[in-house]
């Protein structure tokens, strides 16, 4: 029966942090790593094998030979299993805790690691058997809960996934889900009816596996087998609560990890211990990346199937349990030292497991209300103690939408400067145009440009186009100037304004046209337009570069309660204007004639300024003038045959006398008609004034709202100066600062050997070119190109593997298993020549040194040359194995013993060769074939 996702679209799962039985919580826990050792096999007693390593206590191993272990011998786990030890034991402290997680929504996986034929598919079927038979004893005992249980399988075979209840099925493909991550596309999923079900299912697994038989082991696992159990469970009665748990447990048998030369494996055999190989190396440097908390970096999951499928058992939403199997086995004593560290990282593995719970929808917002009420009623409640915390975390959250709503504010805004920016962009492009066709000399400088839909101008958002260096200084200047010449002009404005406005205090009090309270209003104008002026005036400054631009700023900055106390007092301007209509003379009442005469003689004529504000201000002295002449011209209709001179101020340069007694007889008799008249002119001087002072009251709030304007956009140059200079910073402080060759050339150094080993590379190549570049600054060059190579053939060994002959030509040496072959007969040659090559002496030393038991000289050359550049981790192994060959093949580096043959450069002379060329990029044999010549 093919079972889809478990996870209906109905229903979501939910995930918390899993809780020990103890009840708790577990946020972050380290994979459980425990150590199998399997008693010595019937093949190695009969070849003599010795025991290498000792158990002396429960938790510890140690090696027997503690000569060149540069880990002192001694490795320390969660549980170490002595070969007398039964699988219950086994399961019992390594398994079965993690295992049983899984019944209470907690995905969990154990798996079992180790070389080939140390026990992990002997191990493996006795942890799955007591799983299988706790699993439903836990059912059995838990009649409140409904279990239902899911059955599939897995094996990874050659880096294809392939179904083993379904093998018709062909190779599955992996797809990434958001909420499950990896998943097996099409595989099936079987409900199990009981243990029964379950155990045939498992048998059928088996059958399926993809095994065969190897030197060391007669069925040897070739492929990694996952079995996934999936078990959800809910409460037989609603209680309303959590409806059910829903987890996964693995049972993993990972392929054993191999050597050609213990193995002897060939064709078939050979590519699939290649592929076991690989996938062990990524899940090694997977664990390798994850342990000790060093998550940050990049984990390669995706770099083979198995660590894809197991992402969330390495450092992911699970428990782990890692058994690893080894033999006590002298002659696999560097596999077991290899398997006991790839223990030693996985220790440091922390797993962040969950409960994972399946809730209805409908249920879900069910609970949520319940929350909500409940929430809400702790706050409404009387007894603060319980709500303190919550109503503090409340305020809080208030204060953050507060202050989010004053982003999205500030990014309105900082939005329509730029729009206004992209305009005034636009419209001196058009005056570009318009110059350029005038001629050459016309320039018009640009200024910032943002695009339309950029949110922030000034900061680093990729869709902010913008246009520094000289334009910007330029446009900048062009700015600077323009607030300039509006600062000028308020200042003039300022000027004229306080002027009218004085004038018309002087006119008001002398005329008493208003009350006190007129007069008061107008002094109070008259000094808050003083203090506009005054606070709008600014010092000029010579903007030309980035510093002065940013003190200009500074200066806007500290204006900016100027410009608040500026607009305060606009208003009171305002309001005060409004006042003063509201006491102005009506038409009824009657001046004293004398005094208004009198008055009309003292008034100073002040003519304003018009040239410099044009339309703003019309001075009541120039209406008071014209009354004037109004007046002599009515006294000259009204008798003709006399010469009648009206005289005024100073200033103005005209004077209004009369000449003779009979003139001002004359002027008596007409001055009842002229004073209404004079009142009526008076009033619209008075009236024509305060519209002028509205006017430009208006207009300075308009020049200030400007200057804020302008100021913004200082502040995005600013702000654009700065974060290019930054950038060009940061790139000139990643130029300045390269990481030291020492330490580039050791890092790729040690990946050079990693892929040495993986691609199967001739040892005598791996050995001149070690010794020869030893991290001079020229060697970076043959470096690179090293790394390069061996990446490209690390990422297509397979196809090379599967490749036509037609694509490869007839080169032998181009497929995997070529590689492998050749690696071989290279050491059976060295092996050859140990006797000649090295002396008595230096041979038992190394023996012993390398843990050669004493049996058959042939035998044991071939043990000694096997075991070169076998352990690429350690550097150590390394430098000697290096040593060691070069003693073999004779080399000697430049300035030794002359005999021997010279390691130069020249051999690894950079060849770019086309990639059909094999015996050129894979290179490395055909260089060794000249040297063994
Ligand atoms: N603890 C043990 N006690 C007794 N025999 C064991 C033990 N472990 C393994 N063996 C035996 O060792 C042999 C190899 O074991 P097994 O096949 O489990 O190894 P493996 O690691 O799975 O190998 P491969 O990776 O090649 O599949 C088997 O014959 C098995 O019965």
């Amino acid at each position: 029966m093919t079972m889809r996702a478990p996870v209906t679209p109905s229903s979501k799962i939910r995930r918390t942090p899993a809780c020990t039985p103890g009840g708790t919580k577990v946020r972050e826990e380290n994979i459980l790593v425990t150590v199998r050792m399997r008693p010595l096999s019937l093949k190695e007693v009969a070849a003599y094998d010795l025991v290498a390593w000792d158990i002396s206590d429960e938790n510890t191993i140690v090696s027997k030979n503690l000569y060149h272990d540069r880990h002192g011998g001694s490795y320390t786990f969660d549980k170490v299993f002595d070969p007398t030890c039964s699988t219950w034991k086994v399961y019992e402290e390594g398994a079965r805790d993690v295992a049983l997680s899984s019944l209470s929504g907690i995905n969990a996986t154990i798996f079992a690691y180790g070389q080939t034929s140390s026990g992990k598919t002997f191990t493996m079927r006795g942890v799955t058997e007591h799983a299988v038979k706790d699993i439903y004893e836990h059912i059995r005992f838990t009649p409140e809960r409904e279990f239902v249980l899911k059955f599939s399988a897995l094996e990874i075979y050659n880096e294809t996934v392939v179904d083993l209840l379904n093998r018709e099925s062909g190779f599955l493909r992996l797809l990434d889900d958001p909420e499950r991550g990896t998943i097996v596309d099409k595989l099936i999923e079987e409900v199990i009816t009981d243990g029964q079900h379950l155990r045939h299912l498992i048998s059928i697994c088996e059958a399926q596996r993809q095994v065969g038989e190897t030197a060391l082991n007669d069925k040897s696992s070739r492929s990694h087998q996952i079995i996934r159990l999936t078990i959800e469970s809910s409460l037989r009665e609603d209680t309303g609560c959590v409806k059910s748990f829903l987890a996964s447990l693995n049972l993993v048998d990972l392929a054993g990890s191999e050597r050609v030369s213990q193995t002897n494996t060939d064709g078939a055999r050979l590519k699939e211990g290649s592929h076991i190989n690989r996938s062990l190396l990524t899940l090694t440097t997977v664990i390798r990346k994850l342990s000790g908390g060093k998550r940050s970096g990049h984990i390669p999951y995706r770099n083979s199937k198995l660590t894809r499928i197991l992402q969330t058992s390495l450092g992911g939403n699970a428990r782990t349990a890692i058994i690893c199997t080894m033999s006590p086995a002298l002659s696999h004593v560097e596999q077991s030292r290899n398997t006991l560290l790839f223990a030693t990282s996985a220790k440091d593995v922390a797993n962040t497991a969950q409960v994972n719970m399946i809730v209805e929808k409908k249920e879900l917002v069910k609970q949520l209300q319940e929350e909500v009420a409940r929430l809400e009623a702790e706050l409404r409640s009387p007894e603060p103690s319980s709500s303190t915390s919550l109503r503090s975390l409340l305020r809080e959250k208030d204060f953050k939408i507060q202050q989010m709503e004053k982003e999205i504010y500030e990014l309105k805004r900082q939005r329509d400067i730029a729009q206004s920016q992209l305009e005034l962009e636009r419209s001196s492009h058009k005056e570009k145009k318009a110059s350029d066709h005038q001629g050459p000399s016309c320039q018009v400088v640009k200024r910032l440009s943002f695009t339309n839909d950029s949110p922030l101008p000034g900061k680093s958002d990729s869709k902010v186009k913008i246009r520094t260096g000289r334009k910007t200084a330029a446009s900048t200047d062009v700015l600077v100037n323009e607030i300039r010449k509006l600062e000028t002009r308020q200042r003039q404005l300022g000027e004229e304004a306080n002027r009218a406005l004085e004038l018309l205090h002087k006119e008001v009090s002398s005329q008493r046209l208003g009350s006190r309270d007129t007069a008061e209003t107008i002094a109070n104008m008259l000094s808050e337009i003083k203090v506009i002026h005054e606070t709008s005036c600014t010092p000029e400054v010579e903007l030309k570069d980035k510093a002065t631009l940013r003190e200009e700023i500074a200066r806007l900055n500290s204006q900016e309660s100027n410009i608040i106390v500026l607009e305060e007092k606009l208003e009171n301007v305002q309001r005060s204007i409004e006042k003063l209509v509201m006491h102005l003379p009506t038409g009824e009442e009657t001046p004293n004639l004398k005094t208004s005469s009198k008055k009309i003689k003292g008034i100073p004529f002040m003519l304003s300024n018009t040239a410099n504000m044009p339309n703003i201000i019309r001075s009541p002295c120039s209406l008071m003038s014209s009354s004037c002449k109004l007046m002599e011209n009515e006294i000259e209709n009204r008798a003709p045959e006399r010469n009648i001179v009206v005289s005024g101020t100073a200033n103005s340069g005209e004077t209004c006398s009369i000449s003779s007694r009979e003139k001002i007889s004359a002027q008596k008799q007409s001055s009842s008609i002229n004073v209404k008249k004079m009142q009526k002119m008076f009033k619209k001087a008075t009236e024509d004034n305060i519209q002028s002072i509205k006017a430009y009251v208006t207009e300075l709030k308009e020049r200030v709202a400007k200057l804020q304007y302008q100021k913004q956009l200082l502040v995005c140059q600013v702000l654009e100066l700065e974060a290019n200079e930054a950038s060009s910073d940061e790139t000139e402080i990643i130029d300045q600062s390269p990481m030291p060759w020492n330490v580039v050339f050791e890092a790729q150094r040690k990946d050079i050997i990693m892929l040495w080993h993986v691609c199967h590379v001739s040892i005598v190549h791996r050995t001149q070119f070690y010794l020869l570049f030893r991290g001079d600054p020229s060697d970076q060059i043959y470096m690179e190109v090293e790394l390069r190579r061996l990446k490209w053939l690390e990422q297509h060994l397979d196809d090379l593997g599967n490749a036509s002959p037609a694509l490869l030509g007839d080169d032998p040496a181009s497929s995997v298993s070529s590689s492998i072959k050749a690696l071989k007969q290279e050491r059976e040659y060295l092996a050859k020549r140990v006797c000649s090559k090295l002396s008595t002496d230096e041979r038992e030393i190394l023996y012993l040194k390398w843990d050669i038991p004493a049996e058959g000289k042939q035998r044991r050359r071939l043990q000694l040359v096997n075991k070169l550049w076998t352990d690429p981790l350690n550097m150590e192994h390394v430098k000697e194995s290096a040593e060691v060959v070069a003693k073999l093949v004779g080399f000697c580096e430049s300035g030794q013993q002359q005999q021997q043959q010279p390691i130069s450069r020249e051999m690894f002379e950079l060849i770019f060769a086309p990639l059909s060329d094999k015996k050129t990029w894979m290179g490395w044999n055909l260089i060794s074939n000249i040297l063994h010549l």
